[in-house]
């Protein structure tokens, strides 16, 4: 039997299981990886946004990693809220000692609702001691902005930031659309440091948006840890968020703006065609 891929997420907890860890465990399932968890900050959060914010002490996020990658191993790790400098350099440290190669990073500085999800002061850590470390990373168009200080308005701007990002160490960039406003496709843009590549689907009319970066990203170290080359990954990490966005329109939960995805929706509009069909 074909051992299962594994995954690993660092990432903050959100209690309204949208975003952060719980959207990534939910993506890990959905693509058939064994998921694992190492947190890094627990957000009270709902769709109306992060009511308070508990950052773990940096010493726990490391007893946390060396307990999943010193004895089960990782196929792929993916970062997404880290919070702080102080466990940006624990988790920098303890990816070098396990050696991850394939290390998505999705470098989350505010949720959807604008609530800051890492210290300003922790940039220059991200930039500095993970970028280098990264296989991919995979900025929206805010923190894209805020990683190269200048406004991203098109996607000749989005190019820019992504060869610019790409300077700070990763092996690939993906400067994700999804802010990207009076469009009615959602393109991302990739850069491996030779080639663009632009990845193009339609934009879904959807409210149900919160947890779009974290549940990409996952699906790319769900690829990545199958064996996926990185672009095969990114471009089928699309097609899975694009086929979830639109599967789960009819879903309602919470009286926020932003709503959560149901990452099984899929699933469940195929059993009955399944059913007849056996
Ligand atoms: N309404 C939408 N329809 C289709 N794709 C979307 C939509 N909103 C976001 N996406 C896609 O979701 C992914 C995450 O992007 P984005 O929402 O910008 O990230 P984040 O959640 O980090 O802010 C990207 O591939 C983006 O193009
Ligand atoms: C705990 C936690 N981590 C990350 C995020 C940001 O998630 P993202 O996928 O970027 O979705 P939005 O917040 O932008 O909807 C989060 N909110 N909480």
């Amino acid at each position: 039997m074909k051992p299962l891929p594994r995954a690993l997420t660092i990432a903050g907890s959100d209690s309204g299981g949208g975003a952060g860890i719980q959207a990534d465990l939910k993506t890990f399932g959905a693509l058939g990886v064994y998921g694992m968890s190492v947190l890094t900050a627990l957000t009270a959060q709902n769709t109306r946004g992060v009511q308070a914010v508990f950052e773990l002490p940096p010493d726990f996020v490391a007893a946390q990693i060396d307990s999943v990658l010193g004895d089960i191993g990782a196929d792929a790790v993916k970062t997404g809220m880290l919070a702080n400098a102080a466990i940006i350099e624990v988790v920098a440290e303890k990816m070098r000692e396990y050696r991850v190669e394939r290390l998505v990073v999705d470098p989350v500085m505010r949720a959807k609702s604008g609530d800051p999800l890492l210290r300003p002061e922790a940039q220059e850590a991200l930039i500095r001691r993970l970028f280098p470390l990264a296989m991919v990373v995979t900025p929206n168009l805010h923190e894209a902005r805020a990683l190269v200080g200048r406004e991203l308005r098109s996607r000749e701007d989005m190019r820019e930031a992504a060869r610019i990002i790409h300077g700070m160490g990763p092996r690939w960039v993906v400067v994700k659309g999804g802010h990207l406003e009076g469009d009615d496709r959602s393109v991302d843009v990739v850069f491996d440091g030779r080639d663009f590549y632009e990845l193009d689907a339609p934009r879904v009319d959807t409210v149900n948006t919160h947890g779009t970066g974290c549940t990409f990203a996952s699906a790319i170290a769900a690829g990545l840890a199958k064996g996926l080359a990185p672009l095969e990954a990114i471009r089928q990490a699309k097609e899975y968020l694009t086929a979830v966005l639109q599967a789960s329109r009819a879903f309602k939960l919470g009286g926020g703006a932003y709503g959560p995805m149901d990452h099984f929706a899929l699933g469940k509009a195929e059993a009955p065609a399944r059913a007849a069909s056996g």
